[in-house]
């Protein structure tokens, strides 16, 4: 059903008629005819590494590759995480050529992930900060587990770095210019009522009927003639993207800039200690 791909450790197996296929950092599964599942699986916080970030790709592509798939749903394994967002470790005294390659990839996995012929919905299983914010809005649709104690949003001032400027036209698109300035200027990560309240997300459920709901969404957009759904996408979301394809490489330079210069890093090595605790 989905074919494999050299880049990824894959198995197959059928449960209960579900093709099933299991890859290093994500899961795709097909469990009705229209609609594929993406599990997001890399412990501890789904954190988009390069590999990361190229296996999530890879895995929208080969859902895109089967004519039937006419809908995607984003999930976790982590019921508690839906990303943890960027893999801050990739931006922590850095090799630059390994840093400017981190980045093509986050680039291209929203091309891919936001440009994608399939009707996407994010099932958001709790906290999706920065990164997995970026991953929930690329989306189409946004199903949030409930749980004031979970957060959404972009963070990255708090860490002492911006967004990229796609990201910020993302935010903006998403929840509006005045929220967005607030939003970003503050860092400020969202409850799921608030998140809600802002149009960052489209709905709030419980824990356990999340991936219920989402399925019942993207069966939906499934249904949807593809012809007119794709064309609206694209006239919708084109513009975006056509300008971020046309500055890859001087948002790639920008973005090594700004990583490599001295006052990020200091920021980026504080934070990192913060986190966790053991680091
Ligand atoms: C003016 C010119 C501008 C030019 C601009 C150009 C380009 C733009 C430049 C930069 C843009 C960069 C964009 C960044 C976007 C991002 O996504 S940055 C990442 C932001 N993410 C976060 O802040 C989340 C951090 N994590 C958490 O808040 C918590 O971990 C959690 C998700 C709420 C979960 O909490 P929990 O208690 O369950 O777990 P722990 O905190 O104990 O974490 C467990 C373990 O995981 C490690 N970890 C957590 N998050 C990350 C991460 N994002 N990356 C790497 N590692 C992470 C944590 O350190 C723990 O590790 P351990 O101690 O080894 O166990």
């Amino acid at each position: 059903m989905f074919a494999s791909r050299g880049l990824l450790r894959s198995s197959r197996r059928l449960v209960g008629g579900i093709s099933s296929a299991t890859r290093t950092y994500v899961n795709l599964s097909k469990p009705s005819t229209s609609v594929a599942v993406l599990e997001l699986d890399r412990a501890p916080v789904n954190s988009l590494s390069k590999e990361m970030a190229d296996a999530v790709s890879a895995a929208i592509k080969e859902a895109e590759g089967d004519d039937k798939v006419q809908a995607l749903v984003l999930k976790s394994s982590n019921p508690k995480i839906f990303s943890a967002g960027l893999d801050i470790t990739e931006m922590n005294n850095p090799e630059v050529e390994r840093l400017e390659d981190f980045w093509r990839s986050i680039q291209d996995l929203f091309l891919t992930l936001y440009g994608s012929r399939l009707s996407t919905v994010a099932a958001i299983e709790g906290h999706s900060p920065a990164g997995g914010c970026l991953l929930a809005m690329s989306c189409d649709y946004r199903v949030m587990t409930e749980g004031e104690n979970f957060k959404i949003g972009l963070n990255e001032t708090k860490l002492g770095i911006a967004a990229p400027y796609w990201l910020k036209d993302l935010f903006v698109k998403t929840i509006g210019n005045r929220e967005a300035e607030l939003g970003l200027g503050l860092g400020k990560l969202y409850s799921p009522s608030e998140a809600l309240s802002v149009n960052l997300i489209d709905e709030v459920v419980k824990n356990e009927d999340v991936l219920e709901v989402a399925m019942k969404e993207a069966e939906t957009w499934a249904k949807i003639p593809p012809k007119g759904r794709v064309a609206s996408k694209v006239m919708l979301r084109s513009e975006m993207m056509d300008e971020l394809r046309e500055k890859k490489e001087l948002d790639v330079g920008w973005f090594r800039d700004f990583i490599m210069e001295e006052g990020t890093q200091k920021g980026i090595d504080a934070y990192l200690k913060s986190l966790g605790g053991k680091k």
